[in-house]
Formats: C-alpha cells, structure tokens, sequence
C-alpha cells in the first residue's frame, strides 16, 4: 500500500494493460506513460524470440532461449506466460509482486491472452486498454516505418491482427490510436480515474469519519 498524501488513506497497486495488434503502439504508448508518471513500473517481459537492433536485455526484455523459458514456466517464475506469433512470452512474477505489494502500479505491454490470465488471477486490480490502430493501411505502414522486421515477418504479423483484434470487447476501455498525443491523454486520463476509484482507496471510511467529527466540533 502507499500513502494517496491524506492521513490514513493508502492505495492498492494496480496492473494496468495495454494489448493491441502488432504496431498499434503500445510499446510508444507505456514509453511515453513511463517517462511521464515515475511511480508507474514497467514489466519487463521475458522472450525467446531475437532481439531487435537497439533493443537493451533487461530493459526492452530478458531475451532467453527456449530451454531458459521453460525452466521459469516449471518454476513457477512466470505470472502469465503465451505463445505469440511463434514465440513465447512470459511476465516474471517477483518484480511484479514486490511492486504491487508496496502499492505501486505496474504497467504491462502483453497479448490478449496474457491479459486474460491476468484478469482470471486478480479481477479486481487488472484494468485493460485495447489499442485500435485507425485503419489497416495506417497499421502496415508503421509496421513498415518501424523498419525493424522483415518483410516475412510483417506479413505474418498484419495476418494475425485481425485474430488480436477480435479479443476487443474483452477490454475495459478502448482507444484508437490515430494522433499519439491525443491516444496518449485518454490512457493517461484511464489510468488517473483508475486511480482514484473508491475502492483503490483503503481508509476512506476513517478519513471521512475524521472530516465529520471535525464539523461536528
Ligand atoms: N499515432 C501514431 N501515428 C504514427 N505512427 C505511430 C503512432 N503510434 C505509434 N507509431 C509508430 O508505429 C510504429 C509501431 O509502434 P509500436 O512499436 O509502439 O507498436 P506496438 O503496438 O508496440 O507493436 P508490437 O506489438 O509489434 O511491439 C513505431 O514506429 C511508432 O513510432
Ligand atoms: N502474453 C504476453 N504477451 C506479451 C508479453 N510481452 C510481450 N507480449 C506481446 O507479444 C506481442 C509481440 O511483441 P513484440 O515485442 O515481439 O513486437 C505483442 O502483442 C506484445 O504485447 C508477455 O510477457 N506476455
């Protein structure tokens, strides 16, 4: 739990989730929530598939081989864990644990059906944002902008949108990427309200049992 800065009243971690077919943006959209909202821990997913040009070890993924991934399955080291365009995917559970456990956020970039593994384990904390790309041509290109797969590969990627995409209504809010900093300012708006709801807040009840006596004096 951490202190929401009014005495008595804490708040528990949430797992907020952005999942989106492949170049729809979410990797822009939690850099950019990241960069701006330093109490929000990113998830650093392990995968087996190879590492882009630029990309960091421990920082972009924990890039394992397959044997490595399966050892953490069997472990019980992986709090989700899916096969996603023929690689596998997985969320390591300590960070993620010891975040929320101290009432930090944590923000996870993963498939739906990670989402739902999530979901299924904590309803209450998981919130989901599905994000749309605003046409199929706009997807492919930045497919292609981002100019870090092959030819082969995007195609295999823009074929398996539309099986991503089906997973939508399981999704809490949706939000269609077309300018980035307006998408940008409806997850963050998701996340604040998030936030705030009622129930996040632990010691309420006193902190308003508190005010009323004040005005009872
Ligand atoms: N609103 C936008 N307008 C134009 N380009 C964008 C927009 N949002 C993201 N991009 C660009 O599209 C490309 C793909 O974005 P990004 O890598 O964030 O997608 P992704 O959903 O994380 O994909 P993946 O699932 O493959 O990791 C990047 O080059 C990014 O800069
Ligand atoms: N279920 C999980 N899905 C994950 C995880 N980490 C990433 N992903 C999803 O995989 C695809 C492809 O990612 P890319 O980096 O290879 O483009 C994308 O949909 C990610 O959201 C994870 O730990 N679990």
């Amino acid at each position: 739990m951490v202190a929401s800065g009014f005495d008595g009243v804490e708040r528990r971690g949430l797992m907020f989730v952005l999942s989106s077919p492949s170049g729809a943006g979410k990797t822009t959209l939690s850099r950019m929530l990241i960069a701006e909202t330093p109490a929000l821990q990113m998830s650093v997913s392990a995968t087996t598939r190879p590492k882009r040009p630029g990309e960091v070890h421990g920082k972009d993924y924990f890039f394992v081989d397959h044997t490595r991934f399966e050892t953490m399955v069997a472990n019980g080291e992986l709090l989700e864990w899916a096969t996603v365009f023929d690689n596998r995917y997985g969320t390591p559970r300590a960070p993620v644990e010891a975040a929320l456990s101290s009432g930090q956020d944590v923000l996870f970039d993963i498939d739906w059906q990670g989402t739902q593994q999530l979901r299924d384990r904590s309803p209450k904390d998981v919130v989901s944002v599905f994000i749309l790309p605003p046409s199929v041509s706009a997807l492919e290109q930045r497919l292609h902008t981002r100019a870090q797969d092959s030819e082969e590969i995007i195609r295999g990627r823009m074929r398996k949108a539309g099986d991503e995409m089906s997973h939508f209504d399981a999704y809490d809010y949706i939000v269609v990427n077309d300018n980035i900093g307006i998408a940008f300012e409806a997850v963050k708006s998701i996340l604040r309200a998030e936030q705030l709801k009622r129930e996040r807040q632990v010691g309420l009840s006193d902190f308003v049992l508190g005010l009323r006596r004040q005005l009872e004096k």
